[in-house]
């Protein structure tokens, strides 16, 4: 999908709101060019990182005949006379005739001339010593190449790593892997009426979101120094301005909260002009949270960094972290742009006129049915803390109970999204 950049200006270039899913394209789009340069990284520091190339074997897996059992590995039909030993890690001298055996352990390479294994437990010695026994007809070994051949792909660019993927890359022979590094983010909280600290007081407000944004911006994928996040910045274009420029010196994306809009102290979009920043998207048709913007911003070294805008009204904030931020971060990182799985309506939902609604639910993890929350009023992050994610009405619909729509699951545990 195309990106219609549209200039910054200190108005903030006011155009019709962008549609969600086709905002949630041109973000992801935007991310994908932009995407960050790959770096060799040794396996354990690639956990959370992403596949910057397919993943191909080095080696055959297995590499060589391996015995699956502990037991004997046998030429010809018995009794076998025992010629050696091989354990794991050893390489085997080979079965020099019919009527021969080796000792094997589970691992060890199969001998040259072995034709069957013999399971420990289902061999008997005779009276002279030798090994007898009926060998099962199964094979009790791996052939080279039954996991993979050499050189075959096991995993496409774009994978996100994670344990597994860093086990499957050591048992193939990799030291390094070709990762997209995380993207580094810096967090800016605008809105002088913010406390950091104790309880809200008359007029002044608690910040919710200096907390709450990074631990959100991890679990996408991006990498947050608690030095990163500043604020309050004093509600004054020059200070926007200045913590911008900073910020955006060391990110490949700042998220602001707060000043979207274009009340007297609201200075985002005059900074984002002063910047010489565009718009990859400039507010979108969803509720809530519709003035969110994406801009992107030239750096003196020639490179895109971002400037994602999120709302002040808290849950308004994370609907544009998961609308906008995501989709982006996942371009950023190579990844596939993040599918949304369906669920059930099992209660109706309202629709939001020709806006997409975003409707806070929790779901049943047996049954699939979505069922609203309470508590979901744009200053509020009640419901929120208690949802599994977004149920999506498409404009100009309203959501029946029965109906089949798309979920946008929210990341509470490190290991769940991407
Ligand atoms: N005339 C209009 N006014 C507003 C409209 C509108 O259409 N016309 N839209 C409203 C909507 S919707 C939203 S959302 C907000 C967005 O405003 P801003 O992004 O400019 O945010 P602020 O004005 O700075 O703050 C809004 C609200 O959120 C509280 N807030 C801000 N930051 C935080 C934070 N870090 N933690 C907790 N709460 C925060 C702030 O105190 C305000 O109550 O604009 C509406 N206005
Ligand atoms: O859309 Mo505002 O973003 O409802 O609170």
């Amino acid at each position: 999908m195309s990106v219609e950049p549209a200039v910054a200006t200190d108005r903030g270039a006011q155009r019709p709101p962008v549609d969600w899913a086709r905002a949630r394209n041109q973000v992801y789009a935007a991310g994908q060019a932009d995407a960050l340069v790959p770096v060799e990284l040794p396996l354990p520091e690639a956990d959370g990182l992403t596949l910057a190339e397919p993943l191909t074997t080095l080696t055959d897996l297995p590499a060589f005949p391996t015995s699956s059992v502990d037991g004997w590995a046998v030429r010809g039909t018995g009794p076998w006379r025992v010629v050696g030993r091989v354990l794991a890690g050893g390489t085997p001298p080979p079965l020099p005739e019919n009527g021969t055996a080796v000792e094997i352990a589970t691992g060890a390479m199969l001998p040259d001339g072995a034709d069957e294994v013999l399971r420990i437990e289902e061999s008997t010695r005779t009276d002279d010593g030798r090994v007898a026994g009926t060998p099962r007809t199964t094979p009790e070994w791996r052939s080279p190449g039954e996991e993979a051949y050499a050189g075959e792909e096991l995993l496409p660019a774009g994978t996100p790593v994670g344990p597994g993927v860093i086990g499957l890359a050591a048992s193939c022979g990799y030291d390094q892997l070709r990762v997209r590094p995380a993207p580094r983010a810096a967090l800016l909280v605008f809105g002088d009426e913010l406390l950091t600290a104790g309880p809200p007081q008359a007029g002044q407000v608690r910040d919710a979101l200096g907390p709450a944004v990074p631990a959100w911006l991890r679990r996408y994928g991006a990498r947050v120094d608690p030095a990163d996040v500043i604020g309050p910045v004093a509600d004054t274009l020059s200070a926007h301005v200045a913590a911008l420029r900073t910020a955006l010196a060391g990110a490949d994306l700042v998220c602001t909260t707060g000043g979207t809009m274009h009340g007297p102290v609201d200075h985002l979009h005059p900074a984002l002009a002063e910047l010489g920043a565009d718009y990859v998207v400039n507010t979108v048709a969803v509720r809530p949270g519709f003035p969110m913007l994406l801009a992107r911003v030239t750096g003196p070294d020639g490179r895109n960094r971002y400037v994602a805008g999120l709302p002040g009204n808290p849950q308004s904030a994370i609907v544009a972290l998961v609308s906008l931020v995501a989709p982006l971060l996942a371009g950023l990182q190579g990844r596939p742009m993040p599918l949304l799985p369906y669920v059930t309506l099992g209660e109706p939902v309202a629709g939001r006129g020709n806006y997409t609604h975003l409707a806070l639910v929790r779901v049943d993890p047996v049954l699939g049915t979505a069922r609203p929350v309470r508590h979901v009023g744009s200053a509020m992050l009640r419901g929120l803390a208690q949802a599994d994610g977004f149920a999506v009405i498409e404009p100009g619909g309203t959501g029946e109970t029965g109906a089949r729509v798309p979920l946008v699951p929210l990341p509470l545990l490190p290991s769940v999204g991407s």
